[in-house]
């Protein structure tokens, strides 16, 4: 079977690679030349861990080539649309480049072979009927004779990618198309099978725990489309409920490390996505809600419970900086550093992270920032142009001469640094931990001063 999958980016790469690996031939159409030639190189264009290696052993085997033009859609039994959804101003979904790869689709499909075209992009409801009309208009094909079109959202998380596409909870696949269902399931039967993984053994991750066997789900392709909007938001929901009760309990003196943990126990809720932070951010959550809570005004149903989740959390980002400005009294003339500019540890994907907001706003009242990250200083400056801050190379850089350090992604390089040493550098020792990652360390004997979140004064 030969694949075509559209954009090499966070969600194209992965897929790729992992179709690629489970022994498809596959090429992956991306208009930027420097994404195609990284993986022709056996390079991943992204930073995410074991990509590289996987990269170069499936491009090395020639199962994956990269290109920037159309030409092996006319060999594709399918073809993924893997590109990007972001927001417009009105929070709805931008389509422009789901629409631009279908026209691109339309011109170069083959008219002699039927091709089913797969929705990877997280879409708007009715999104797979205007990839279908678009292409009917291209090629003058009709959806059902030699295409169809099917909804396959993912829902791999950055950072995990490879676990969450070798070992998915569940593969979601919206179309009524017969032969479009019996196509994806063989595509898919060798992930839900796992069995070639075992000569692949060297660059496919074991799975942190044992993970249960993948359900494989069809539906219809607005359902489909659905599943995925409805999952984010579900869990953006959670982690603003957790954020909110942290806060609670500050205020009343409880501890929300043990109150998830506790809560978390109980089968029905879970114990994942019950992790305090300065807020849900990313290039997902934010966009997805909006463009859900959008959809769900637009037909009369407001899903209100998702619109209070937004504000809530924009309300934790502005909670950290308050409880900074609280301990320093006032940040004019203050200097603050800040750890962790991605939006979560593991990535380089600096899209609309809650550290550009909490930045922000540190800004506007009067503080110096001086910044750290492993992996995302590079998007996060270019995405943050008008954002004057200091961009260090080290966490020890950071901490020269600050009031205030404020840890806000849990990278594991952080949890590495000399604490004790990076003391001495601030000029008062403030420490602000807004994911409780490092709570257990000796911070009074350090003498600093370290608050986490929710962390409450027992009574
Ligand atoms: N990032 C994630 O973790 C994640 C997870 C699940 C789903 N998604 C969804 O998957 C989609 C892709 O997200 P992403 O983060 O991979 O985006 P991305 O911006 O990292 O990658 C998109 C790629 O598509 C390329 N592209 C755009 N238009 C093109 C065209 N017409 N022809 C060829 N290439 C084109 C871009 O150059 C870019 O490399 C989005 O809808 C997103 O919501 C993302
Ligand atoms: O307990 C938690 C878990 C996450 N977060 C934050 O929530 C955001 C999103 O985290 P995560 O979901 O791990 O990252 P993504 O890579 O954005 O993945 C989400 O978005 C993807 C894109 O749609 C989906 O495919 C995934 O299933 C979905 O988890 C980040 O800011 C995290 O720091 C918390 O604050 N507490």
């Amino acid at each position: 079977m030969k694949i075509a999958v559209i954009g090499a980016g966070y969600v194209g790469s992965v897929t790729a690679a992992a179709f690629a690996a489970s022994g498809r031939r596959v090429t992956v159409i991306d208009s930027d030349p420097r994404k195609v030639e990284r993986i022709n190189g056996g390079r991943s264009p992204i930073y995410e861990p074991g990509l590289d290696a996987l990269l170069g052993s499936v491009v090395g085997r020639q199962l994956l080539t990269a290109s920037d033009r159309y030409d092996s859609i006319s060999e594709a039994d399918a073809v993924f649309i893997a590109v990007g959804t972001p927001s417009l101003p009105d929070g709805t979904a931008d389509l422009s480049y789901v629409s631009a790869a279908a026209d691109s689709i339309g011109s170069a499909i083959n008219p002699d072979r039927f091709t089913v075209v797969v929705d990877k992009s997280t879409v708007p409801v009715g999104t797979a009927g205007l990839v279908a009309s678009r292409i009917e208009e291209r090629s003058g094909l009709k959806r059902g004779e030699a295409f169809a079109v099917a909804s396959n959202p993912e829902f791999l998380r950055e950072g995990y990618a490879l676990e969450d596409v070798f070992y998915p909870d569940r593969i979601v696949i919206g179309t009524m198309d017969p032969e479009a269902r019996r196509i994806l399931k063989q595509l898919y039967r060798p992930l839900l099978e796992r069995h070639n993984y075992s000569s692949l053994a060297d660059v496919i991750p074991q799975p942190a725990q044992p993970k249960a066997d993948t359900i494989y789900f069809e539906t219809d392709e607005g359902s489909a489309e659905m599943i995925k909007y409805v999952s984010n938001a579900f869990l953006a929901v959670k982690i603003s409920y957790i954020n909110e009760v942290a806060k609670l309990c500050e205020a009343i003196g409880a501890d929300v490390t043990d109150v998830a943990a506790g809560v978390g126990l109980d089968s029905r809720i879970g114990s994942k996505f019950l992790q305090v932070s300065s807020g849900w951010s990313g290039s997902c959550f934010p966009k997805d809600t909006a463009e859900l809570l959008s959809a769900s005004r637009k037909y009369g149903s407001e899903l209100t419970v998702v619109k209070a989740a937004v504000e809530s959390n924009r309300g934790m980002h502005d909670y950290c900086v308050e409880k900074v400005r609280r301990r320093l009294k006032s940040l004019i003339g203050k200097r603050i550093g800040i750890l962790g500019l991605t939006f979560k540890p593991n990535t380089d994907d600096a899209r609309q992270t809650q550290a550009s907001v909490i930045i922000g706003s540190l800004l506007e009242l009067g503080a110096t920032v001086a910044v750290h990250d492993p992996q995302g200083k590079a998007m996060f400056q270019a995405l943050n142009p008008n954002l004057q801050v200091r961009y260090c190379d080290t966490g020890e850089e950071t901490a020269n001469g600050t009031d205030a350090l404020l840890l806000l992604t849990h990278w594991e390089e952080y949890a590495l640094l000399d604490w004790k040493a990076m003391r001495q550098r601030m000029r008062t020792p403030y420490m602000l931990d807004t994911r409780n990652f490092l709570r257990t360390a000796p911070w009074g004997e350090w003498g600093y001063e370290y608050e986490g979140m929710g962390i409450g004064t027992v009574r």
